[in-house]
């Protein structure tokens, strides 16, 4: 690694909207650069998941360290693959702190879209040099030019630095390595200074413990040497330094302005902070600034299927949220589901993603409910405050064909079902990216379950009130269902305050086991009764009700057609 002085090591990132072509490009980067081979089959390599492969979307950044021979010098690339969904920008934002410039891949097609716009302001509040690469030129109805203007009208950058390439034939691929080299400048780094490393990703091994992916701000670092994490103030030694080439490759040193991995025997995933900063053993330096927390606008309680499985969840709940630190973890409980957690997402895409690295990477199963946006709640006893909807705040053209609509929405309607709504009202053609707007008041209520007049406490919701009779509606519907017979008649009802606003009923019916058993065989009898016992013991008791379990994960868990 000593071969590449600081003025050879370019550090890029590659931003998109979803499906741009931005892992496809890497692709071909990987293959022009000699990193893989070439061959049919280099399909997305740096989405190293089985959920992004199944998906076929980026969840996670990836690091590829690329050489390139340009007017007779070798240079290093590092290249960062970033997703492209709204749900994962703060990915986005975490790896473009160890870059200088990105490639901002637009469709030429379909001109720039949201996360476009979203991911260009990332780029550029990080001061980062931004190429513009115009995707997809091959396709029948591409209008790179019309794609250039708008790049001009929306970022300000003049067309003749846009790069029009087709990813999938390896078009202009070359030009764009070319601009990289001549447009981001090397990272300003001293490896004379001590060592200053941030710690911009990690993942954890079950044999090798965690695996901290960094930048190197100053200095070097080689195997052996004793390091400190300003976070825990541990000491460390260094086990094994290297690069992602995309897979990992030992070296035994890195250098400042180098992106690469270090294992250094920390075993156990707390001790692994993103954002940390690791320096040498003696030789303290002023930490980086490190990351903003994320802020999670979606929650959802987790439980495992069955309480015997808590610790292993735990376990992995615990190292997966090292590899997406995004994600806030809280005990919770629930009378109905036992003890679980209430996760924080970035939004409902990421819980899914999560939900199904769980299953897939840790082999967990899990209940997972729906998921439900924060409140601040000020109570008082009139009535609830003014409605507020969706309101426009601001409207762009882009061109003559596109335009940018800015609205104020409650996060609780964009949470569930907009983004698919959106899609489908306007056949694919619109997209979608939000911020946070902070706590706005709304006519929300808080609305009871009773079953015979008793709350059940596990089922309290908060929603709008225009909302309330249909979705309580529902939730009685499925109790409905769910709820046994029982001796007597069961009342289900949906309740604001006082106000009754859906009910159904289980009627009453006798379940007498021991009806079938007349004869008198007592050991028989025994056995049966025992039984209804066992089958009690799942049943949770509002008043003299016994709901089985069943029926509180019927509503509370998340519905998978929604
Ligand atoms: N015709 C054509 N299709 C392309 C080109 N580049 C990418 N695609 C296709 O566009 C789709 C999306 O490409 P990806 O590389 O997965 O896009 P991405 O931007 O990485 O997507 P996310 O990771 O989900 O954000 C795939 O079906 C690619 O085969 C291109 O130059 N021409």
């Amino acid at each position: 690694m000593s071969k590449f002085p600081v003025e050879n090591v370019r550090n890029f990132g590659i931003i998109a909207h979803v499906d741009h072509g931005k892992s496809t490009l890497a692709d071909r980067l990987l293959e022009l650069t000699g990193t893989i081979a070439k061959t049919d089959h280099n399909k997305q390599v740096l989405d190293k998941l089985q959920v992004e492969r199944e998906r076929g979307i980026t969840v996670k950044a990836q690091t590829a360290s690329l050489f390139y021979n340009y007017g007779g010098k070798l240079y290093l690339l590092n290249l960062i693959d970033t997703p492209g969904h709204v749900d994962f920008n703060y990915e986005v934002s975490r790896s473009l702190s160890a870059c200088q410039g990105v490639l901002l891949v637009v469709d030429a097609n379909e001109g720039i879209q949201a996360q476009t716009v979203a991911n260009f302001f990332l780029a550029f509040e990080a001061q980062l040099s931004i190429i513009p690469v115009i995707n997809k030129i091959d396709l029948k109805n591409a209008d790179p030019e019309r794609v250039e203007k708008q790049i001009e009208k929306m970022f300000d950058i003049p067309s003749d630095e846009c790069i029009k390439i087709s990813a999938k034939l390896g078009t202009n691929i070359e030009r764009v390595l070319q601009a990289v080299i001549e447009r981001i400048a090397p990272p300003k780094v001293s490896r004379e200074n001590p060592l200053k490393a941030l710690v911009f990703d990690s993942t954890f091994d079950q044999y090798r413990g965690v695996i901290a992916n960094v930048a190197l701000f100053d200095g070097v670092v080689s195997k052996g040497d004793k390091i400190v994490s300003a976070y825990t103030q541990k000491t460390y030694e260094v086990n094994e330094v290297g690069i992602l080439s995309p897979d990992e490759q030992r070296t035994q040193k890195l250098y400042a302005g180098q992106v690469g991995y270090l294992i250094a025997g920390m075993k156990d995933v707390t001790e692994a902070q993103i954002g940390d900063t690791l320096y040498l053993h003696k030789q303290p330096v002023e930490p980086l600034p490190g990351f903003k927390s994320a802020k999670p606008m979606v929650f959802a309680g987790m439980y495992p299927i069955d309480q015997s499985e808590y610790n292993n969840l735990k376990s992995a709940i615990e190292k997966l949220t090292l590899n997406d630190s995004s994600v806030t973890v809280h005990r919770d409980s629930s009378l109905a589901l036992g003890a679980g957690w209430r996760l924080g997402f970035l939004g409902l895409l990421h819980m899914e993603v999560f939900n199904q690295r769980l299953e897939q990477e840790y082999n967990a199963s899990v209940i997972l409910t729906t998921p439900t946006v924060p409140y601040k709640a000020v109570l008082s006893s009139a009535k609830l405050i003014k409605a507020r909807r969706a309101v426009q705040k601001n409207m762009v053209f882009i061109d003559q064909n596109r335009v940018m609509l800015k609205y104020l929405f409650p996060l609780n309607e964009i949470v569930v079902d907009f983004y698919d709504s959106l899609k489908s009202l306007s056949s694919g053609y619109a997209s979608f990216d939000y911020e946070d707007a902070g706590y706005q008041t709304a006519d929300l209520v808080k609305m009871d379950i009773l079953l015979n007049g008793n709350p059940v406490e596990e089922l309290v919701t908060i929603v709008h009130k225009e909302k309330a009779h249909p979705i309580g509606k529902s939730i009685c519907e499925r109790l409905k269902d769910t709820i046994p017979r029982q001796l007597f008649e069961i009342a289900i009802q949906a309740a604001i305050g006082s106000k009754i606003i859906a009910r159904e009923t289980v009627k009453a019916y006798r379940k007498n086991v021991l009806a079938k058993c007349y004869g008198g065989d007592i050991t028989r009898k025994m056995k049966l009764l025992k039984r209804q016992a066992e089958g009690k013991k799942r049943m949770r008791k509002v008043g003299n009700i016994e709901v089985p379990k069943d029926a509180f994960i019927r509503v509370l868990k998340r519905q998978p057609d929604k």
